[in-house]
This record gives structure tokens, sequence and C-alpha cells, in this order.
């Protein structure tokens, strides 16, 4: 466009040769008056476009709506524009940039599920791709001709490889082991459940990935992964701080970082995606080591001449596990535990489903799935009511320009679905903030109609949905199911016996959200179940014993913000 075009073709030469010739006053007027011209003709171009598009805010020439959004959580700001607009889709302007927010199931399902070939791209991103994880991996991979979109279904297809459906039943025994040893580590030290749910989640990727477990909860490369995915989580969100300049004026991302402030230390020279350099490290020590044949890196390297894989694909395949893996399912974790302090009556129909189907002397496993309709609900619950990617992860970007209802979505538009909107819809969800797991009990008075038969979308859409899916679906399912039928979760009391209350709103602002930090009490149910607990800990940890190792990387050798 325009204006981006004007920075690119000025180059300083050309500047000095005029202010010879012509006086630097008549130069400096001439490129004022081209300046002007040039933000004219873009803010002309941008009206024009605002009028074809789905309705939003009227945006400033150059910034958009930028200053208009809120200082933090702007999906809840889209959510209220949504129903002010009565449209189920709306456009916000990031600088010169529209996107496309889906607010409502039934467009989201009409658009990303059933229009899957238009919206199965990326658009170019530079904060979370250029200068983050790379607009080549797999998750931010633009897929607009056919060679890219071939090399996408190569990826996916090695992604499946390592976490589809039917790969992910061979990783249930050692993911319920670990799922137990959070019920063990839960005894000693229940204050720590965020440690614990972030090693488990860690360490079975880690295991999937690398065929080695992660036993230490302070084991750096949990820290070190999680802190990256938390700030690429809050870098990413929408907003003033947001370096949306750089997303409308590309050229900007080519200042060397310690000139550039706008960057926030992204990319800086000579270190960008050293994180790859890391993760290619990990593969490449699993790949040498011996045993574990069938880990995910040993599985990369064997197909390497295969698909033709450059070393940073592998790195960035490798690297997904837990860029995409351990702070997601940890996540989800911590918000079934302020779900069960914060609505306690939910949890005396799963005590009664557990007590009648599995007993104090063994804890739940997915033989039991069938039977346990109320605690299928209630983890479908868990993933509906504070869902982890509030955003739907990365955007959706159409292939060619598309209608919907009159309006026009130009290719490559950044498109968002709005998970926070659509899960807290009361015309699919009554009371949206209340957990309330019997929505999900076929024929019950609260369950609504919902597109798609999961009934939620928290793992995205399309052909973009999330890859590891059928993992977390299992892993949350497991562990949640063995957290109701072990423990009781209740108040925390203060140093004068008050209780410590919490509040189901106090999230973080990361597009990967998670509780802010909440104190609970967390003790087992009955002294039968605390043995059983410690047996099958014991048992699984002499399990887990052919995965335990140890790497010689870590995480911040390689990643350094500048
Ligand atoms: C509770 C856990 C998780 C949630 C809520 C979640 C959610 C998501 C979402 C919303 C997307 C974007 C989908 C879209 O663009 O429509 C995504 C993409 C992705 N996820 Fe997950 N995820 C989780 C766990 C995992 C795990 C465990 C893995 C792998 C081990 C994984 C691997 C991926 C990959 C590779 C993509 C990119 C797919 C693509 O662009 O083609 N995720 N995830």
């Amino acid at each position: 466009m325009a204006i981006e075009q004007l920075f690119d073709v000025l180059p300083l030469h050309y500047l000095q040769h005029g202010i010879s010739k012509f006086g630097a006053v008549n130069v400096a007027l001439a490129v004022l008056i081209t300046a002007a011209l040039g933000v004219l003709g873009d803010y002309a171009w941008m009206l024009y476009l605002r009028s074809k598009m789905p309705p939003g805010p009227l945006p400033l020439p150059i910034v958009g709506n930028t200053f208009q959004l809120p200082d933090v959580k702007p999906w809840i700001w889209f959510e209220e524009l949504s129903k002010k607009y009565n449209s189920g889709l709306i456009t916000i302007w990031i600088g010169r940039n529209p996107t496309v927010w889906v607010n409502d199931a039934w467009t989201a399902n009409e658009l990303l599920d059933k229009r899957a070939g238009i919206y199965c791209s990326r658009p170019r991103m530079l904060v979370f791709a250029e200068l983050g994880a790379g607009q080549n991996n797999l998750v931010n991979l633009i897929t607009t001709t056919q060679a890219q979109r071939e090399r996408f279904r190569a990826l996916r297809k090695l992604t499946h490889q390592g976490v589809g459906i039917q790969q992910v039943k061979r990783y249930r025994d050692f993911q319920n082991d670990e799922s137990k040893m959070v019920a063990y580590d839960m005894l000693t030290t229940p204050e720590n459940y965020v440690k614990h749910f972030e090693r488990y989640a860690t360490s079975v990727v880690s295991i999937i990935g690398f065929g080695r477990r992660v036993g230490d909860p302070n084991d750096p490369i949990i820290t070190e992964v999680i802190a990256v995915m938390h700030r690429a989580a809050d870098l990413n969100v929408p907003g003033k701080t947001f370096p949306m300049l750089m997303e409308t004026f590309p050229v900007l991302a080519k200042v060397p970082t310690e000139y550039a402030p706008w960057k926030h230390g992204l990319g800086a020279r000579g270190k960008s995606h050293r994180g790859h350099d890391f993760f290619y490290s990990l593969a490449q020590e699993a790949n040498e080591k011996p045993g574990h044949e069938d880990c995910y890196a040993k599985m990369l390297f064997r197909e390497k001449e295969k698909y033709g894989l450059r070393d940073k694909e592998i790195s960035a395949l490798a690297g997904n596990l837990f860029g995409a893996g351990s702070d997601t399912s940890s996540s989800t974790l911590i918000t079934a535990i302020l779900a069960m302090r914060a609505f306690p009556e939910t949890l005396i129909p799963a005590w009664e489903e557990l007590d009648r189907v599995v007993g104090p002397n063994r804890s739940p496993s997915f033989d039991d799935d069938l039977e346990l309709p109320y605690i299928r609900a209630f983890v479908k619950e868990v993933f509906r009511w504070r869902s982890v990617a509030i955003i739907g992860g990365q955007p959706h970007a159409p292939i060619q320009d598309d209608y919907y209802n009159g309006y026009l979505i130009p290719k490559a538009t950044w498109v968002q679905g709005n998970v926070w909107a659509i899960h807290h819809n009361d015309r699919e969800f009554p009371e949206p903030d209340r957990f309330n797991p019997y929505r999900f009990i076929k024929d019950h008075p609260d369950a609504r109609p919902f597109p798609g038969e999961r009934g939620y979308m928290t793992f995205g859409w399309g052909r973009r949905v999330c890859s590891g899916q059928a993992l977390a679906e299992q892993g949350t399912w497991l562990t949640v199911a063995r957290l109701i039928w072990a423990f009781k979760v209740e108040p925390a009391v203060d140093a004068s016996g008050k209780p410590v209350p919490v509040d189901i709103f106090d999230y973080t602002n990361g597009l990967n959200m998670r509780p802010e930090p909440f104190e609970v009490k967390i003790t087992p149910r009955s002294e039968e179940i605390r043995k059983t607990i410690i047996r099958e800990g014991e048992q699984a940890l002499a399990d887990l014993a052919p995965f335990e190792g140890e790497t010689k990387y870590r995480m911040s050798t390689f990643y350094k913000k500048s």
C-alpha cells in the first residue's frame, strides 16, 4: 500500500541529491506534501474497505483503532462491540490492518469450519511469526500457493505422526503415570499445584518428543519454555502497547533492535530464531541417544530425507510440542482447580459417580470413560468455561476475497476467533460465567444447541485445528478425573482463620490465559484414597524409570532477550 511503499522507495542518496539541487526547504515541503497526499490516499482506501467490511468503530488514519483498544483483555471489548453492532463479525483496524473478529459460534462454524478450504492460511505476522517462532513454522505457515499448501500438508502429516489421534492412544500409559505423579506430589506439596501441572504437561510432551521425562518441577526446561510462551502470549495481545506499528510498516521490524524500542527486544540481530537451535539440539541429542526408537525426534530424523526436512523445520516441529503443548495444558488444569474451588456444588455429583463406578482402591482410567458421563461433561465445561487460547491461537487468513452476509473479507485479512465471546454467549451457555457441567449432559435442560459434536471451540477450526487436541483432551480427562476422585478442594484460610476468597475473573492478559495465582486447600478425600495415591504413585515412578535422563542443553544459553 501507498504509505508502506513510500518508506521503501526513499533511499537516502536521492534525498541528498535533491537537497543540493533544490534547497532544503523546498525538499522538505515536497516531502511533506507527498507524505500528506500519501496519508490521505491511504485513508481513503481504508474508508473504502471499511464500507465493504463487517462493522466496527471508525478507524483513524495510520493508527486505525489502536488507541481505542482497552489496556487489557481486548476480547471483552470485541464481545461488547459485536453486541452493539448486532453482528457476529466485527472489524478492528490494528494500525492500517483490518482484522476481523468472529464473536459467534455459528458464524465461526460457517466461515472457519465449513469454508475451511478458504480460511486455511495465516496472515503475514511480524511479531508472532517473523520475529518470533518463524513464519515457516507450521503454526504460522501461509498457504496461499500450491507449493505452500503441499509443505503445510507434509508438516501437518509429520505432526500427526507424533500426536495424531491414533498415536496418542499409545501414550496413554505414560500419560496416566505422569498424571498419577501429579496426585502423588499433591499429597506432600499441594500448595505447589501450579508447578506440578507444569511439570506434568512438559514431561508428557518431552517423553513424546525426546524419550526423556521431566521429573523435577524446577527443571529449567519448564520454567524457561513457559516463560517464553507467556512473553509471546503477552506481546501478541492487540493493545496500545502491542507493537502494531511493525505489522503496519514491516520495514520498522528491520531496524536494529537496540534502536527500536517498539520491538520489545524481539528479533535481536544475529540472535533471531536462536530458540530454534535449542530445540534442534534437543532433537539431535535424543536422536543420538540409544533407546526410545519411536520418539518424535527420531522419527523426524528418519523422515528427514523423504520429506526434505530442513534443520529449521526439525527444530520447529520438535519445539512446537513444548511451545504449543506445555503452557496450554497446564493452564487448563489450573482453571480446573479454580472451578472446583469456586463451584464446590459441581463436585458432589462427580464424587457420587466416581465412588459408584471406581471406588477408593484405584484411580479412574480411560476404560471408565463411558460409565462416567458427568466427569466427561465436567472436563468439557473446563474447556468451555475459561478456554486457555482465548482468541483461538493465531489468526486464520482467507486465500481469496470472501463474502459473508454481504460483507467483504479481503484475501489475507487477519480473521480471529474470539473464543471468549463464543463461549460466553448466553444463547448457547446461559449464565456463562457459572461453571456448570450439566450444559454437556445430553437432553439436560441446561444443554443448548452448538455447532459441531464437541460442544466447544477451544481447539480452533478447520484445517488449522489444534494438532495436539487428542493429546490435550486425553490428558485433561485423565488428570481432572483423577484430581476430583482424589481430593477435596476447599478455601484456604488466612492467618486470622478467615477463608481466602478467589476471583473467577482474575486471569492473565496473554492470548493464552491462566488464572492469576490463588490459594486453595487441597486434601485427600479419605485415608483409603490417600493410600491408593501413594501405591499408584510409587508404581508409576517405577514404570516411568526408563524415561529418566538429563539433557545438557538449557534454553537460556541459546535464546536471549537483547
Ligand atoms: C489444552 C491444550 C491446548 C489447547 C487449548 C490448544 C489450542 C490450540 C488452538 C486454539 C490452536 C489454533 C487453531 C486454529 O488456528 O484454528 C492450536 C494450534 C496448534 N496446536 Fe494446540 N492446543 C493445546 C495443546 C496442544 C498440544 C498438547 C500440542 C502438541 C503437542 C498442540 C499443538 C498445536 C499445533 C502444532 C498447532 C498449529 C496447527 C496449525 O496451524 O496447523 N496443541 N492449538
